[in-house]
């Protein structure tokens, strides 16, 4: 059945057994506005946009791993402040012509994701147009201070929680026609598949996000469009150096290193580029023991005089990842 053959109603209450709750929902779906109980401490908002054909292709994905990616990047965000996430809601842009089991499939993969991160999912919008778009905003609380991009400090050291470079290796893999990506076969190429899995539905260490707070990390952001431009981020934001060492990457590396022979280029070029792992990249006074699974991969410098912000690799400066507009 297509979409075009149901009403605006029907397809919103086929959603609801598929949506959770959430703990802290007053008012779910179905009045003008979702009630969410206020949080104690910081209240957090964020937002992300996907677009079919920039975000993901219907022919590399299943329905279920788009909408797990859609709720997977909200949910990062929020974890990425120190936060977790109270609600979330979802708004569609669909082709008349979809399927609707494939839609509700995607709805059904963004409700597990939520679900499991405690979040309800409160509300949304639709409307019908040609490019399948997937709008989400995440609430969320941080009950201590939220972590910003903007408290790294010389001599923290620099670590990351979560995977570099999977998502990135997957796309390329797909984009190069090295995996069927329509047959939608994980075992394909055996050790790749992690990559493709990571590409199709990341998995973000959550709980990192406010175990890092806990810990009293000075700065945190989530990996969303490569290590080296995301810790340009932090660099910018607080006046620091970034120091990587790339001997510190290894165990990304090596678990690139089959996809790197395939695509024939260094394995270290994704875990630096490469975007959407969503991992969590914080910066931690140095005497902390840091909260697991954080591993250390490089510090926090100082900016010498009439120098800018940047970040070095092994003590050579260092660019580049994704950028929506601009392409090399
Ligand atoms: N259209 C916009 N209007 C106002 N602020 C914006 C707009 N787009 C982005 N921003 C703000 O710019 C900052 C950086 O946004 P960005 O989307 O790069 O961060 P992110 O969501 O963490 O990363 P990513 O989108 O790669 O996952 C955020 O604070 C965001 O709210
Ligand atoms: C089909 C397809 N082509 C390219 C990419 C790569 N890509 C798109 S957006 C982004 C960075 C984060 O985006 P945002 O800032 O919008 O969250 C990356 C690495 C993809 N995922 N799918
Ligand atoms: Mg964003
Ligand atoms: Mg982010
Ligand atoms: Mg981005």
């Amino acid at each position: 059945m297509r979409i075009r053959e149901l009403d605006e109603t029907q397809l919103i209450e086929s959603f609801q057994r598929l949506l959770p709750s959430g703990g802290r929902t007053v008012v779910g779906p179905g009045d003008d506005c979702a009630m969410v109980a206020a949080p104690e401490g910081a209240f957090l908002v964020t937002t992300d946009v996907l677009v079919s054909g920039e975000h993901f292709r219907l022919d590399w994905s299943a329905p279920d791993e788009i909408g797990a990616r859609a709720a997977a990047q909200n949910l990062a965000d929020i974890a990425a402040m120190g936060g977790r996430t109270s609600s979330l809601v979802v708004s569609l842009v669909l082709p008349r012509d979809l399927d609707v089991d494939w839609l509700l499939a995607l709805v059904a993969g963004f409700g597990e994701r939520a679900r499991a991160a405690g979040a309800g999912v409160v509300g949304g919008d639709l409307a019908a147009g040609e490019q399948l778009t997937i709008a989400v905003t995440a609430h969320g609380w941080a009950s201590a201070a939220p972590v910003l991009r903007t408290g790294a400090r010389p001599g923290d050291t620099l670590a990351v929680a979560g995977t570099l470079g999977r998502s990135g290796a997957g796309l390329e893999l797909l984009g190069r026609g090295l995996v069927a990506g329509s047959e939608h076969d994980p075992t394909v190429l055996g050790g790749l598949s992690e990559a493709i899995q990571v590409y199709r539905a990341p998995v973000p260490p959550l709980e990192a996000g406010p175990a890092a707070a806990a810990h009293g990390a000075h700065a945190m952001l989530d990996v969303s469009d490569g290590l080296v431009i995301d810790a340009g981020r932090m660099a910018r934001a607080s006046a620091v150096v970034v120091e990587l060492d790339s001997s510190l990457l290894g165990p990304d590396v090596w678990a690139l290193e089959p996809a790197a022979r395939l695509c024939g280029h260094p394995a270290l070029d994704w875990a630096l580029f490469g975007g959407e792992d969503h991992a969590m990249l914080a910066a931690f006074p140095p005497a902390v023991v840091l909260p697991q699974p954080f591993r250390p991969i490089g510090v926090i410098g100082a900016v010498e005089p009439a120098a800018a912000p940047r970040v070095r690799l092994d003590g050579r400066e260092v660019s580049g990842g994704w950028d929506h507009f601009r392409r090399s």
